[in-house]
């Protein structure tokens, strides 16, 4: 357990932190920041939801001088999602310091951009695209760059990104320090990672599994035909608060978006083909629980910190294992539980066995429920509606008709009726999806099935304690228990 002013931070910083809540910092944290505060290069790796943002953010704000109006710290992250994320919780970081931070992302109107961009902000925080673009129009200055972070270094070093980000690394003045953190760090990356920092100092907070312990890992065996339905079952008998559902393509999550609509979720899709504006408003309407299903293709997978989330649901599998823990650690956050399920066709059993080799974890098997089991999970939704119109509501007016029903019938009976017309019965709108091919184990490679063009990924890390203030998410989590114990 280490206290944050053990760790050579700043007053103002502490403030900061105190004012968000953070009590101790978390394993990674104690490790890099120091480390990183006295200017040295360092790859952080530390499984997901363990708060890497802070520890590459602090020593990132401490080296900001914020009297002059220059970018003198750049993070590149994947998504714009993710870059809009970070870059609020670096304002949060560096408020008492006065620190002005601007997320510059595609999609968003370029004149407004570098409008944005002459207002002087300290520290950037791009995708690689947009920045690039900058770089060329000369409508971004990096040569005060004194830190930069790849944020997700695995991915922006995979072959998507990696041109882009040798290129941006170049633009910026040698004498920088360069920080690199994700939950995942495959071997080969690690080897590129290397090539582009000055005698980087590796901190891996260790653990036995990739994954995060207080995710519970499911699996359900499924034929491709069952998955939906299979899906809506599990979803009426887990009432998650909010849940991701990933997808393997854009059509697919497209498909399942309105499946779930139609059958009474509220739910709604994100994907990389929906114009910025429906990204940014799918996200919001999910973060304040106006939607309770988010559906995603891999652009959800990386970084997002969603209070929240209790439910992950792998509806296809992902390729690679590294995808698997970014996409499960969308649950299970500082130190929160969750849940995470995913289904497997039965051709898919061995890549089941691959992600959990590499992940070292194990995932459980969880019998795919039937439909009446969903139905009483329903009911019970039904029963928590009821319970709270006797707590909350005046049911004086109601009375009268209540009591001459009694007279016709026993109190059961009407009951039941009551529930029955209040309940939604979902399969009445049946759903067929287009099939997707199972995921499979490539061979002939040496690392025993290898999956697409990533290596193996290491190790984790060791979760530490992680107390703040604030509340625990998860609506009537008395029903909620009692029925996932029963279905698990
Ligand atoms: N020391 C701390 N005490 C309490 N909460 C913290 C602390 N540090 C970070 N957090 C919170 O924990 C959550 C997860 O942090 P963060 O998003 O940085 O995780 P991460 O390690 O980057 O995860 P991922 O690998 O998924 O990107 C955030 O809500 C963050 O504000
Ligand atoms: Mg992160």
């Amino acid at each position: 357990m280490t206290k944050f002013n053990e760790l050579g931070i700043s007053k103002q910083i502490l403030t900061a932190l105190e004012k968000m809540g953070f009590e101790e910092a978390t394993p990674i944290q104690a490790q890099t920041i120091p480390l990183a505060i006295t200017g040295k290069d360092v790859i952080g790796q530390a499984q997901t939801g363990t708060g890497k943002t802070a520890a590459f953010g602090i020593p990132m704000i401490e080296k900001i001088e914020p009297n002059a109006r220059k970018i003198q710290g750049l993070v590149v992250a994947p998504t714009r999602e993710l870059a809009i994320q970070v870059s609020e919780e670096l304002h949060k970081l560096g408020r008492e310091n006065r620190v002005k931070t601007l997320p510059v992302y595609g999609g968003q109107h370029m004149e407004r951009q570098i409008k944005a961009l002459k207002n002087g902000p300290h520290i950037v925080v791009a995708t690689p695209g947009r920045l690039l673009d900058h770089l060329r129009r000369r409508t971004i200055r990096v040569d005060d760059v004194r830190v930069a972070v790849l944020d997700e270094a695995d991915e922006m070093l995979n072959m998507g990104f990696i041109d882009d980000i040798r290129s941006i690394l170049e633009a910026i003045p040698e004498e920088r320090q360069t920080l690199l953190f994700s939950a995942t760090m495959p071997k080969e990356i690690l080897d590129i990672a290397k090539t582009l920092m000055k005698n980087p100092e590796k901190v891996q907070v260790k653990s036995k599994e990739m994954t995060v312990s207080n995710i519970d890992q499911f699996f359900v065996e499924v034929t491709e035909k069952q998955k939906f339905d299979t899906l809506t079952n599990l979803l009426d008998i887990h009432v998650p608060e909010l849940a991701i559902i990933f997808g393997r393509t854009k059509k697919r999550v497209d498909e399942l978006t309105e499946g779930l609509q139609a059958r009474g979720f509220r739910a709604e899709g994100i994907h990389g083909d929906l114009t910025q504006g429906k990204r940014t408003s799918v996200l919001n309407k999910f973060k304040l629980g106006r939607i309770e299903i988010l559906v995603a293709t891999d652009v959800a997978a990386r970084g997002l910190d969603i209070s929240g989330v209790t439910h992950v649901y792998n509806f296809d599998i992902p390729q690679d294992p590294e995808s698997y823990v970014h996409r499960i650690g969308r649950t299970g956050r500082a130190g929160k539980t969750g849940e995470a399920i995913s289904f497997i066709t039965p051709r898919e059993v061995p890549h089941l066995h691959l992600i959990e080799k590499v992940t070292k974890s194990k995932m459980k098997r969880m019998q795919a429920p039937s439909y009446d089991e969903a139905k009483r999970g329903l009911q019970q939704l039904t029963a928590e509606k009821i319970m709270k119109a006797i707590q909350q509501s005046d049911l004086q007016e109601y009375r009268e008709t209540a009591t001459e029903l009694l007279d016709e019938h026993d109190s059961v009976t009407i009951i039941a009726a009551a529930l029955k017309m209040m309940t939604r019965e979902r399969r009445q709108t049946p759903v067929t999806l287009t099939s997707v091919q199972p995921v499979s184990v490539k061979h002939g490679s040496k690392n025993k099935g290898s999956y697409s063009q990533r290596g193996r990924g290491g190790g984790g890390d060791k979760r530490g304690s992680f107390n703040r203030k604030g509340k625990q998410g998860g609506r009537n989590r008395k029903f909620q228990n009692k029925r996932s114990k029963s279905n698990s």
